[in-house]
């Protein structure tokens, strides 16, 4: 039970009607989950409108309707406030509901189009290994200190997110680190939320579907450090060109860091090799087992935000050496195989050109390079082109086949992806729709030495067809095939 008042406090209102004394039993912003002594609060979505189901709330007990416009029939029973945005308010008063978790532990947000996750993962590996209790909300899966709560999305909606946060403030963390994806900055999911720091990795193409445009994109993620309060630190890629465009409107303390620049986290590559990094970071050289030129950045950012969130030099670099990346991040599966399998969740532009340049300065130029790749259903359509084109230009052979289709033909989506090759690299590509089939032949294909890179897909464990979630693993997928061929020979 919680006073009305109290989970109103901060929300800008701009009327209401009813009893302001009431106490709420809950808070929900689907009508279909409201209960007696609810609060239900009407959000305006991009497929329907919250304000519509304000009637079907209050069959099911709603007392207390939050919402930008009051319906034409009142209810005498319920209470109504009206707000300018009821994202905002939903964000305000879910912390609210919930204690302001947020406030009780040092939270740290990390946004970007690549790397969130790998981020957040380090981050909450090493601030367990420096002896913290750590809570993680991420795309692979939320952690609250060891146990795993599975993830829906990549950040989630902001009851979900405020319930985590007070789980891991009750069970005793110190620290919490998460993804902010530009979803959730522009449906003002983090609304209410306060952050220790916030880490801004880079900004390519993607998500141009939800957007629109790419200047969208940028606000979006730019919205997050505008938002951000004086006591907090702003952490930023400098070598990212919109890197200091993050920084212009923040009132947070400014850094930066880099690889190129003058920075506050300079970093160095010494040597890039198949099995780590070896990077000069704080005049000392340190051998990490992440792989490839992005990671560096990777880890700079980590370092940068553990030096700001007040821990020692040395032990955060011998701690980060010792890790390895996150789960279905350059993924190496059956290592010492005949072939080099690599799952990798690249599932824009620049992540396959990264992943494919990263193998590209491994290889001797004897071997194959193949590439099984596909692109999202109901995802950004411009980048399809743009993501075949790449994998055609750095790869020896290609199947394109399905990702998670959602509710789109794959057929569709391959030739959305076929019109990005041009036609003398035609000839690299196969077509195989079902993606076990397209696996299996890449791994048919393959010569000893070969390597296959899986793209798209990395951690997840479904593939989803049509509102049905199939179970799927690319990483079981390709070592049941490269065992079933070696086995063959
Ligand atoms: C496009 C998008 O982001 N959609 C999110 C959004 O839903 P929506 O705007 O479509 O909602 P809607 O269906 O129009 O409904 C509007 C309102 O009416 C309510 N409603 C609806 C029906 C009903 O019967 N009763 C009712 O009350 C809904 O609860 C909602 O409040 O708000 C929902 C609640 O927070 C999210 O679950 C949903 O995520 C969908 C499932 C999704 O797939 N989102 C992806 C694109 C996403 O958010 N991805 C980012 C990561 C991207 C990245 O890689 O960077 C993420 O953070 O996960
Ligand atoms: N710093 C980086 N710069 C560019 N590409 C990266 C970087 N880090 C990782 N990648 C590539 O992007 C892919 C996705 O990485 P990661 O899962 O860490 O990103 P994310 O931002 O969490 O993605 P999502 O928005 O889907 O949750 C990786 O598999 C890798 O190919
Ligand atoms: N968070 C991203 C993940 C994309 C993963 C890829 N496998 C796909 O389904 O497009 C999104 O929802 O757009
Ligand atoms: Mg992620």
């Amino acid at each position: 039970m919680r006073e009305l008042k109290d989970i109103l406090y901060k929300v800008p209102l701009t009327s209401s009607y009813g009893n302001m004394n009431s106490e709420v039993k809950g808070i929900c912003f689907d009508s279909r989950k409201v209960k007696p002594g609810f609060v239900f609060i009407a959000v305006k979505g991009t497929v329907t409108d919250g304000h519509d189901y304000v009637d079907k709330a209050i069959s099911l007990g709603a007392s207390v309707v939050v919402c930008e416009k009051i319906p034409s029939t009142i209810n005498e029973n319920v209470t109504y406030v009206t707000v300018k945005d009821s994202a905002l308010a939903l964000g305000i008063i879910s912390s609210n509901y919930f204690g302001n978790p947020s406030e009780k532990l040092k939270l740290t947000g990390v946004t970007g189009t690549n790397g969130k996750t790998t981020t957040v993962t380090l981050l909450y590996k090493l601030f367990s290994g420096l002896g913290y209790n750590v809570g993680m909300i991420s795309t692979v899966e939320n952690r609250i200190i060891d146990d795993v709560i599975p993830s829906t999305h990549t950040t989630p909606d902001p009851i979900q997110l405020n319930e985590l946060l007070k789980k891991m403030v009750d069970s005793g963390c110190s620290h919490a680190f998460m993804e902010v994806s530009s979803h959730a900055v522009d449906q003002e999911r983090i609304a209410g939320v306060k952050f220790a720091g916030a880490i801004f990795t880079n900004i390519t193409h993607d998500h141009l579907d939800y957007h629109k445009t790419f200047e969208n994109y940028i606000k979006a993620k730019k919205k997050y450090f505008d938002e951000l309060s004086s006591d907090a630190f702003a952490l930023v890629n400098a070598d990212d060109k919109r890197g200091m465009v993050m920084l212009q409107n923040t009132k947070a303390t400014k850094y930066t860091f880099g690889l190129k620049k003058m920075v506050d986290f300079k970093g160095k590559i010494v040597t890039n090799s198949i099995e780590g990094l070896e990077l000069e970071i704080a005049g000392k050289n340190v051998w990490f087992q992440m792989i490839g030129d992005f990671n560096a950045y990777n880890i700079l950012g980590i370092y940068g935000a553990a030096i700001l969130l007040g821990e020692d030099s040395d032990e955060v670099l011998t701690q980060l050496s010792s890790l390895k990346g996150a789960p279905g991040r350059f993924e190496l599966v059956l290592p010492g195989s005949k072939v080099t399998a690599i799952v990798d969740y690249a599932h824009t532009p620049d992540a396959v050109k990264n992943v494919l340049e990263t193998i590209a300065q491994f290889r001797t130029g004897n071997e194959q390079v193949i590439t099984v790749i596909g692109c999202g259903g109901n995802r950004d359509t411009t980048k399809r082109p743009l993501m075949a084109s790449i994998a055609c230009k750095l790869s020896d052979k290609v199947v394109l086949t399905s990702d998670n289709p959602r509710d789109e033909e794959p057929m569709a989506i391959i030739k959305d992806m076929q019109a990005g090759i041009l036609p003398t690299e035609a000839r690299k590509t196969i077509i195989i729709p079902d993606r076990e089939e397209a696996i299996k032949t890449a791994c048919m294909m393959a010569k000893e030495k070969d390597i296959i890179l899986i793209a798209g897909k990395g951690h997840e464990t479904y593939q989803e067809i049509k509102g049905i979630k199939h179970p799927f693993d690319d990483r079981e997928v390709v070592a049941r095939m490269i065992k079933l061929f070696s086995d063959n020979n």
